[in-house]
């Protein structure tokens, strides 16, 4: 997603000087922005409606998403994203990534046992490697999901190549590709470590 709005909540979140209470603001607002984009071709569906003047025609969602935020950083964008699409269920998803290895380990898997027809919204705001956002996805695609979107603020060359070998059916919608992963896996420049910024380091 490339918008003037977008990077200036962007830029906001990237600032070290940026507070956890007004990152997370910023987060929320890009959320609404990623949000809006990724739904763009959503499937609608029409029905008559009666405005005080005529009658014409309502929209709504067709087959409104699952959402699912990957915890503990993709808890910042959940509530926005059910804001937009208050009859999306929520599943969840636990991860943290080891230091060393890099490799996400998992926490809370709490999820619908049949997705098959089911959109998926996973919401992230961190795909560095790849590795807690391919986790996710097969953990859907084991139950049946086809038609999985990866809503990242900010994403790494590095991950978004991983995806693509993957070979899983999915596309990524981020306000932002990075330059690089740097020795200990932060995207550069990124923006630090998104669940510490949210809400205070572990
Ligand atoms: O693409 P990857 O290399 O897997 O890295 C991305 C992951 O790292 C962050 O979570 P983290 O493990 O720091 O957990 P947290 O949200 O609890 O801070 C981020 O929110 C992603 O889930
Ligand atoms: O830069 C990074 C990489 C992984 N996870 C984060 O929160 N930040
Ligand atoms: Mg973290």
């Amino acid at each position: 997603m490339d918008h003037p709005l977008a990077k200036s909540r962007l830029s906001t979140m990237r600032d070290a000087r940026t507070e956890n209470a007004a990152f997370r603001a910023a987060l929320q607002e890009l959320t609404l922005m990623l949000i809006y984009e990724a739904t763009r071709d959503a499937e609608v569906a029409e029905a008559p409606i009666h405005t005080p003047v005529a009658r014409t025609t309502g929209y709504r969602l067709a087959n409104p998403p699952l959402l699912v935020p990957v915890l503990r950083a993709g808890l910042g964008m959940a509530d926005q994203a059910h804001r937009l699409i208050p009859e999306a269920q929520m599943g969840f998803v636990g991860l943290a990534r080891d230091e060393e290895t890099l490799q996400p380990t998992p926490y809370l898997e709490s999820l619908p046992k049949d997705l098959s027809g089911l959109p998926v919204l996973v919401l992230d705001p961190m795909l560095a490697t790849g590795g807690s956002m391919l986790h996710t996805i097969r953990l859907l695609v084991e139950r049946g999901a086809t038609d999985v979107t990866a809503i990242c603020t900010l994403a790494a060359p590095e991950g978004v190549q991983h995806l693509a070998d993957s070979g899983l059916p999915l596309r990524v919608v981020t306000a932002s590709i990075d330059e690089r992963l740097n020795e200990s896996g932060f995207i550069v420049p990124g923006l630090g470590d998104a669940g510490d910024r949210e809400y205070g380091a572990v």
